[in-house]
């Protein structure tokens, strides 16, 4: 089975801090994989240093057995919402438009079947009738469907997403986590930021744990046990602690 992500002794390190440590796993096509661990221990910048977003150890990357900037069209990513400017003058279809111009060359127009794409994009995460509605006037579960929506829309083959079910209702989650499903039926693979240890079996196929360094990576079955991640989170073992609330329990 190929790779679609290969990390061989990857490190970030910050002005003052080592956010990452020699962190080395692949990650096989057609998997559904979490990114687990505590507060601060490197998740969003795993997904950064895997787009070259924040400065790391050069060569230690290859996506789809190929070096980033030539298959940067083929990877989609979903930023947390925190990071994105919500006050910028655009409508929730310009956004979803956005996944499509990932893949258009200068001022190509936007053929007939991207439109189509954006236009199922909106449907899947139920849009439709916001789609006029200025970004700064959605509510936190409609601004991270906007953004799948955009993901959807780009047709992707590796979708990296950080946080998408922070601060989103039940109906949004089943959404997002349908959608994590659908790609996986279309062959594609995805790698999640996720923070509710009580999901994981339900919502993933494979976890990367992490604390700085990496703990284990793998499927579900062989990584995820009570042993690891008690190392992960240094000895908070109790999975009912560990919903969203968790960033202060851990
Ligand atoms: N731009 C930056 N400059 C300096 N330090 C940073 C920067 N971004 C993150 N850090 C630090 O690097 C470490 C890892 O941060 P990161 O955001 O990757 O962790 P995380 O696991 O995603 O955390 P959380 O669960 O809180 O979102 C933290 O100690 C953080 O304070």
């Amino acid at each position: 089975m190929k790779n679609v992500i290969s990390i061989n002794e990857l490190n970030v390190v910050y002005q003052q801090t080592n956010a990452l440590e020699n962190i080395s796993f692949n990650l096989p096509t057609n998997a559904r994989a979490a990114i687990v661990g505590p507060n601060g221990a490197g998740k969003s910048t795993l997904l950064k240093a895997t787009l070259n977003l924040v400065n790391s150890s050069k060569q230690s990357i290859q996506l789809f057995e190929q070096p980033l900037n030539k298959v940067r069209h083929r990877i989609a990513y979903v930023p947390q919402t925190s990071e994105v400017n919500w006050n910028f003058p655009t409508t929730v279809y310009d956004v979803v438009l956005m996944g499509i111009s990932a893949k258009r060359w200068g001022f190509q127009a936007i053929k007939p079947e991207q439109k189509m794409l954006a236009e199922a994009a909106l449907e899947k995460m139920q849009l439709n009738e916001l789609r006029e509605r200025p970004i700064n006037q959605l509510s936190g579960g409609q601004k991270q469907r906007v953004f799948i929506a955009r993901a959807i829309a780009q047709n992707a083959d590796l979708y990296l997403l950080d946080e998408p079910l922070a601060g989103v209702d039940i109906k949004s989650e089943q959404l997002i986590m349908d959608q994590l499903l659908e790609f996986q039926a279309q062959g594609k693979t995805s790698m999640t930021v996720h923070h509710d240890l009580n999901t994981v079996p339900e919502y993933f196929d494979s976890v990367i744990l992490l604390n700085r360094q990496l703990i284990a990576a793998g499927p579900l079955d062989e990584v995820f046990t009570k042993e690891n991640i008690e190392t992960t989170y240094h000895g908070v073992t109790s999975l009912t602690h560990t919903s969203s609330d968790s960033k202060e329990v851990i």
